[in-house]
């Protein structure tokens, strides 16, 4: 088939790259001529393990990428992948998406044929009808369900390993209205579907498809908050969390995964998802306590951590090395790390920071260019009062000998990942 993707951000370039690998004809559009050039050059804009090898691969032949909209005329379905922000009230922002729904919907008043619009963004549930739809129809002229059709297909793919999550999901979500729509999605995404090793095929009304996205990250992100309340009071009676957490693991019910306990969660994502579908709920008089609750402990999560520190020493004055800034390891995104928060009480505590990333260190300093970063964790620790972890790159948990460099070391681990010394005041988050 031949498909556009509009947006070549981490979304967009991914599944360009993947449907191209799995036989479709794509083209990327974005309105950033730089991105647009990396990917014709084959290469990535963005890091991501593998897509650089398939796009290396299509490049030139069954993916290409332009900032020209009319692109859109000779492909047969259109996916939408632009960011969809948070607003200062935690709304979300359909800013990007209307613009962008604008220009195509102007691009498609041109086509003769058959066309399927497929929101790919997550967007809060009614969006893609009630939203996108109408601009569509009043850029274009034309009529949904009656010359073309819109679709909801939610990503479930995660920063670090984007390209195995695409292209080998757990599941696959269609929301549609139409037959012709249903059957288009469904062609889309045969081809990918029949080389996964196990992908479910979930096919629904396009609010469902929209509230499925919220409902899984929402569910992650209150489990991920769950477990931090869980393994505190485990903290406060001396109980070893790991061993619990490790248990009810077991219970296929409850399933090992995401039961990491810690300084929380952080991301491009669950931060703006859980607020978005907050605030969604309340416009329309619901007080969705659960997830009120998940944001709550996992905003608690770098306070403890502080208040830790504080039983050792006084932060006023004291240097502190925070190791880890990226909001989880394998990537330089430092959107919304809990490494912000933590830095930011810091401060105001009148501590003296040293902060040190493998990898995201240059982004950082965009939103803090007054703390000090160092190269390496051993010179953070050189000469340190503290040190906190914060992100559980595997080079922390490798850390043993660097920690005599500091004075009298005292360690917070925020992700209980360092080895520990007798020699060493060290204290687990959870
Ligand atoms: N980043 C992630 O891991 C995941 C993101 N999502 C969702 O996917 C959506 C996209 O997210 P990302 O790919 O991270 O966004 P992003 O910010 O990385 O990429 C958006 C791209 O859209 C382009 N753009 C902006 N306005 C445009 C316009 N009018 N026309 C054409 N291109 C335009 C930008 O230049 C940028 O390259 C969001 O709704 C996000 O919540 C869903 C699953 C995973
Ligand atoms: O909607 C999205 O954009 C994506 O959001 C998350 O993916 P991502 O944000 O890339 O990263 P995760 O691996 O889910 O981690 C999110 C945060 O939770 C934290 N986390 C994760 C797991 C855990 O057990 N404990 C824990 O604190 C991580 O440190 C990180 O800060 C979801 O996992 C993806 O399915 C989803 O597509």
């Amino acid at each position: 088939m031949r498909l556009s993707i509009i947006g070549s951000g981490y979304v967009g370039t991914t599944i360009a790259a993947c449907f191209a690998e799995v036989g479709h004809e794509v083209v990327n559009v974005d309105i950033d001529e730089d991105v647009v050039a990396t990917l014709n050059s084959g290469e990535s804009p963005i890091h991501e393990p593998g897509l650089d090898d398939l796009i290396e691969e299509h490049a030139g032949d069954r993916l290409r990428a332009t900032t020209d909209y009319e692109a859109v005329l000779d492909t047969d379905a259109t996916f939408l992948a632009l960011s969809t922000p948070s607003t200062d009230d935690g709304h979300i922002d359909l800013s990007i998406m209307e613009a962008a729904a604008e220009s195509l919907g102007a691009t498609l008043a041109e086509k003769d044929d058959y066309h399927l619009v497929v929101t790919k963004s997550t967007v809060v549930p009614t969006t893609t009808e009630e939203v996108i739809a109408p601009v569509l129809e009043e850029a274009s002229g034309k009529t949904v369900g009656e010359e073309f059709d819109v679709g909801m297909n939610p990503e479930f793919l995660r920063e670090g390993s984007a390209v195995e999550d695409f292209l080998d999901p757990d599941k696959v979500v269609l929301g549609s209205h139409t037959d012709r729509a249903a059957e288009t999605l469904r062609a889309v995404f045969d081809p990918l579907v029949e080389q996964a090793s196990d992908a479910a095929v979930v096919e629904t009304g396009i609010r469902e498809a929209e509230m499925i996205k919220y409902a899984n990250n929402a569910f992650l992100a209150a489990k991920i908050s769950l477990v931090n309340d869980l393994a505190n009071i485990c903290k406060e009676y001396g109980v070893d969390s790991s061993e619990v957490l490790d248990a009810i693991g077991l219970d296929s019910r409850i399933g090992s995964e995401f039961l990491g306990a810690g300084v929380g969660w952080g991301g491009s994502c669950f931060p703006k998802d859980v607020a978005a579908i907050i605030a969604a709920a309340r416009d329309v008089g619901y007080e969705p306590a659960m997830l009120e609750a998940a944001v709550a402990v996992n905003d608690r999560q770098p306070v403890r951590m502080l208040d830790i520190l504080r039983d050792h020493v006084d932060p006023s004055g004291a240097r502190v090395a925070v190791l880890g800034l990226a909001f989880k390891p394998g990537t330089d995104d430092v959107r919304n790390s809990r490494a912000i928060p933590l830095i930011d009480a810091l401060l105001d505590a009148g501590a003296d920071v040293v902060g040190y990333d493998p990898v995201a260190t240059e982004n950082f300093r965009e939103r803090f260019p007054d703390i000090d970063y160092a190269d390496s964790a051993a010179a953070a620790l050189d000469g340190a009062d503290a040190a906190l972890v914060v992100t559980d790159w595997d080079e922390f948990a490798a850390l043993y000998d660097e920690f005599d460099a500091m004075n009298d070391p005292i360690v917070v681990d925020g992700r209980s990942i360092v080895t520990r010394r007798d020699d060493i005041v060290y204290e687990s988050l959870v």
